[in-house]
């Protein structure tokens, strides 16, 4: 991968808010193709869409270390100013311990990706 050959120390996987070009795949459904390639040797995170706590377990379990939030940031800027800002960041961060709690898990290593099926998944499955 180009990105670890000339030194990067990290990978974040992002289409800049799908601004920018027209058809690009949303990053959570090409994340795990990016996870392998990477095959652990430098942190991978998400870019893109999380609106809720789910959003983050999700590309938490599909291999990304964090993810970043741009839109909904604003959003609570643009509501409420600074609180509304951390508003925003405590409803993902009680969303995402909310969902943890429903599946299982007490600690974010805890989630796995047998915590999610995806098309994929479900496209095996079915040749079974
Ligand atoms: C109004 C707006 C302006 C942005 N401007 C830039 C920019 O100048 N450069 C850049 O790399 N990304 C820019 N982004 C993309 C964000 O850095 C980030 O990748 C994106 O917002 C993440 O997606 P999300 O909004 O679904 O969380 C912008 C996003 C928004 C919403």
């Amino acid at each position: 991968m180009k990105a670890l050959e000339v030194g990067a120390a990290g990978i974040i996987v992002s289409n800049h808010g799908g601004r920018q070009l027209d058809y690009c795949p949303p990053t959570i459904s090409v994340l795990e193709e990016v996870v392998h390639a990477v095959g652990g040797k430098v942190p991978v995170f998400l870019d893109g869409g999380v609106r809720r706590g789910t959003d983050i377990f999700k590309a938490m379990a599909l291999g990304a270390q964090a993810v970043l939030v741009g839109r909904p940031v604003l959003y609570g800027l643009a509501a409420k100013g600074e609180n509304g800002v951390r508003r925003v960041l405590e409803m993902l961060k009680e969303e995402l311990e909310l969902t943890m709690a429903l599946s299982g898990c007490s600690n974010v290593k805890e989630i796995t990706r047998s915590h999610v099926r995806t098309k994929h998944d479900r496209q095996l499955l079915s040749l079974l």
